[in-house]
Formats: C-alpha cells, sequence, structure tokens
C-alpha cells in the first residue's frame, strides 16, 4: 500500500474574510492571518474564491499568492469566470468544488461522474498551466474511479458528513461514514491518487484521520478559525499539528 510518509496542513482563511466582510473594512487582515499560520506551522493556505465573494475576495487571493512563500490552494468552482482567475493568479494549486448560492457552505462532493465531459477538458487547461488539480468528491468509489480518468493528481475527500455524525453523537451514522472513508481513501491511493481530506475537521477527527497512511494533506479552516479566536492562530496551529501527528504516531504503531 503506498503511504504518505508525512501529511501537510492546509489552513483555509475563508472565514477570516468573514469577519472582516462584517464590517466591509481591512480587518482582520486575510493575509496577515495566513503568514501567522505559515510562521507556526501551516504548510499551505486553503481560500475558496465563491461566486458571491461572501468571504474571500478576489483582491484576498491576488495577496495571497503574492505574499505567501508557502502552496496556496485555490478553491472554486468550476466555471470560466474561475478558471481564467485562477489562469491569471497561478497558484500552486486549484481544488474544484461544488458550489450554489444558497448553500450555508459545502454540501456535498464534486459530481465528477456526471460532469466528466465539461470537466475533462477544465482540468486540461489547468493542468497545462501547470497547477496542480484536486477534484473535493465524496468518497463514493464511482467518483473516485471517474477522477482518476480525468487527470486530476490529487483527489480531497469530503469529511463533512463523518464529521457532523461524530460531532452530534451520531454513532451508527459516524461509523458508517468512516467506513466510507477508509475504503475511498484506500481505493483513490491504490488508484494513483494523491488523497486529501477536508471539510467540518476538528483536533478530534483530524487526529483520527491522519492515522490513515493514505492522505496526504488535510484542508482545515472553519473550526481552526473559531478556536483562533480564543487562542490565537499560531497557537490553534500547533495544536491542530500536535493532534495530526499524534494521530500519525498511532498509524506507525499499528504499522510496526
Ligand atoms: C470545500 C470545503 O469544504 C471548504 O473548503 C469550503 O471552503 C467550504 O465553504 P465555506 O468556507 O464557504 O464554508
Ligand atoms: N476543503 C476543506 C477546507 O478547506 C476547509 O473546510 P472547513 O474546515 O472550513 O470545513
Amino acid at each position: 500500500m503506498l503511504n504518505s510518509p508525512s501529511i501537510r496542513l492546509g489552513v483555509n482563511v475563508d472565514h477570516v474574510a468573514t469577519v472582516r466582510n462584517a464590517r466591509g473594512g481591512d480587518r482582520p487582515d486575510v493575509v496577515r492571518i495566513a503568514l501567522a499560520a505559515i510562521a507556526a506551522g501551516a504548510d499551505g493556505i486553503t481560500a475558496h474564491l465563491r461566486e458571491d465573494r461572501r468571504h474571500i475576495r478576489d483582491t484576498d487571493m491576488a495577496r495571497l499568492k503574492a505574499e505567501i512563500a508557502k502552496p496556496l490552494n485555490f478553491e472554486m468552482a468550476a466555471t470560466a469566470e474561475m478558471q481564467r482567475i485562477a489562469l491569471a493568479t497561478k497558484p500552486h494549486a486549484v481544488c474544484l468544488v461544488p458550489e450554489r448560492r444558497e448553500e450555508l457552505t459545502t454540501e456535498g462532493g464534486l459530481d465528477v461522474v456526471g460532469q466528466y465531459n465539461a470537466l475533462a477538458p477544465f482540468i486540461a487547461k489547468l493542468n497545462d498551466a501547470g497547477i496542480r488539480v484536486s477534484l473535493f468528491i465524496s468518497a463514493d468509489a464511482r467518483q473516485i474511479e471517474m477522477a482518476t480518468k480525468l487527470r486530476a493528481p490529487a483527489i480531497e475527500i469530503h469529511t463533512g458528513g463523518w464529521c457532523d455524525a461524530v460531532v452530534d453523537g451520531h454513532r451508527e451514522k459516524a461509523d458508517l461514514e468512516w467506513r466510507r472513508i477508509v475504503e475511498g481513501v484506500a481505493l483513490a491511493r491504490s488508484a494513483g491518487l494523491e488523497v486529501h481530506a477536508g471539510h467540518g475537521l476538528d483536533y478530534d477527527t483530524a487526529e483520527t484521520i491522519a492515522a490513515l497512511p493514505e492522505i496526504a494533506e488535510l484542508n482545515i479552516g472553519y473550526f481552526m478559525i473559531g478556536e483562533a479566536l480564543l487562542v490565537g492562530i499560531a497557537e490553534t496551529v500547533r495544536t491542530m499539528r500536535a493532534a495530526m501527528d499524534r494521530g500519525r504516531a498511532i498509524l506507525k504503531t499499528r504499522m510496526a
């Protein structure tokens, strides 16, 4: 089984922009928080430029690209507008996510099976520009198999259903969702995909999923920004990194 020796932490800064936009000013500064997260150990920054610009704005994405030295993971819907912006911005990576204006947050995974014909040329253009493409999908075998046909080198498994069930104490649903994730990441890795995970992760669920050998990257935002309001982003990043390291240590004992 191909494993990922280390596991990267991508900090999603969307909800720093949510707070900033509440009064329409320029504080808190998204880039300043991103730089502090990187200084504390984040391996990259994730930001979601939504069609409705409810949080991250075009200027945020441009400043993040210009001012951070670590990889920028540009989350976006697969639209012509976003492709144009991504090609102009040239982030390290793009993660294609589904979007509905009326959604509170990302609800499901991208339907790469149903959207294959549109996604194939869309992804090819980003690949050709040297941008690493990942697909935000559910841990569904058909979606994973189709992702491999789309020449995306990576997928990000949507962990929202599992995380919500854990937080809500729905043990049976959490166990079912977890089994789907375990099977999905194994299938994806065996197909040669780089496997990321994200949505709804907190310290406990990040530790649990970091024990899966196939996971190369976790992208975490909402929970961490909330924690940062209490203890600061640096301590939050350090605590999240420690949780992920505990997960990796559990993996190592299992494999010993
Ligand atoms: C795809 C995903 O789960 C998140 O990265 C996404 O950014 C969530 O959207 P909001 O940040 O708008 O809640
Ligand atoms: N792709 C997941 C992400 O970037 C952050 O999701 P969340 O932790 O804000 O739910």
